[in-house]
């Protein structure tokens, strides 16, 4: 079920840039991933490689136990759709970027490419040239998702598209992935709107990992107390607090770090609700510094 196993990758661009600095990361397979790292914290280079896009140099990349450069029966199985313009390019049409795919895809599925055209209200005849910021990233989606690759991977391919059509994405990924199950790697900014999809998270930051965890095990590695100001701020008292928001009386407090049960059970006494931080706020703690 393509699971990927990456073993100190190291990737080093030109100018003394360190995009992957040892990398060590173990995917099963089967699930959806959220990867998640700030503005030029090594997601695209990442996914290139494990594309096959480029060749590793340094470290080891494995899907399904083999070596994806230049190992076309594998990476016919794998299908990467990002910005740069490798699925969609602007000299064809829509309909021929389908008619591609059609070609080089073993798991095509033509009803389902053409429902998401429908949904995503593609003009089949347009050029890609012509066509708006949002309809491009609609037609990546659209051979992302009909390619039914065991490997597919989104690299923030919702960019431009507006919110109906970025939620019918959404819905449409996810009943599509219950019914052909298969390792959907998921990278966003939009972590609060993407987050809900995602069953494993990976967190990276100036190449390195900084998370990997099943989603709701990241989010009970916080909480939001919510209750009575003065008994909200007696409880977070020397917690290390990564946001806050007040109504009234009522004082809503963001904490990092495992609650016990002994302090579940003062906070019950004390009337204060206890549930889950917010994806995006625990990311924002745990990639706060420098940018890279
Ligand atoms: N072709 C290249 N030559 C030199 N440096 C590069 C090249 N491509 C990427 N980089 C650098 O490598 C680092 C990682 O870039 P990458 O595009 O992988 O990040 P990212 O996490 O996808 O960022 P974003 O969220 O902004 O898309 C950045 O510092 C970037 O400037």
């Amino acid at each position: 079920m393509s699971g990927i196993e990456i073993q100190n990758l190291t990737v080093r661009y030109p100018g003394d840039v360190t995009a992957i600095d040892d990398l060590t990361l173990k995917l099963e397979g089967g699930k959806i991933y959220g990867l998640l790292g700030r503005n030029g914290s090594g997601k695209t280079t990442l996914m290139s490689l494990i594309a096959a896009y480029r060749r590793v140099t340094e470290g080891t990349i494995l899907v399904d136990g083999q070596e994806p450069f230049e190992n076309e029966e594998l990476t016919q199985h794998i299908c990467l759709v990002r910005d740069s313009g490798d699925v969609v390019v602007d000299g064809d049409s829509v309909k021929g970027t389908l008619r591609r795919a059609r070609r080089f895809r073993p798991y095509w599925d033509e009803e389902f490419a053409q429902r998401l055209l429908d949904t995503f209200q593609l003009p089949s005849k347009r050029g890609v040239a012509k066509l708006s910021r949002g309809q491009k990233s609609a037609l990546g989606i659209t051979v992302g998702l009909a390619s039914r690759a065991p490997l597919t991977m989104l690299d923030e391919a919702y960019l431009g598209m507006d919110a109906p059509s970025r939620y019918a994405f959404y819905d449409i990924l996810l009943e599509d992935y219950i019914e052909n199950p298969r390792t959907i790697i998921l990278s966003t900014h939009l972590i609060e709107e993407v987050g809900r999809l995602f069953e494993q998270v990976v967190i990276i930051d100036r190449g390195r990992l900084v998370v990997h965890d099943d989603t709701d095990s990241l989010r009970m590695r916080g909480a939001a107390v919510v209750g009575p100001a003065v008994a909200v701020d007696d409880f977070t008292t020397g917690m290390t607090i990564l946001g806050e928001q007040r109504l009234g009386g009522t004082k809503s407090v963001t904490v990092y770090g495992e609650i016990d049960p002994d302090a579940r059970a003062v906070a019950a006494d004390w009337g204060l609700e206890l549930s889950p931080v917010a994806l995006q706020d625990l990311f924002v703690h745990l990639t706060k510094g420098d940018p890279a």
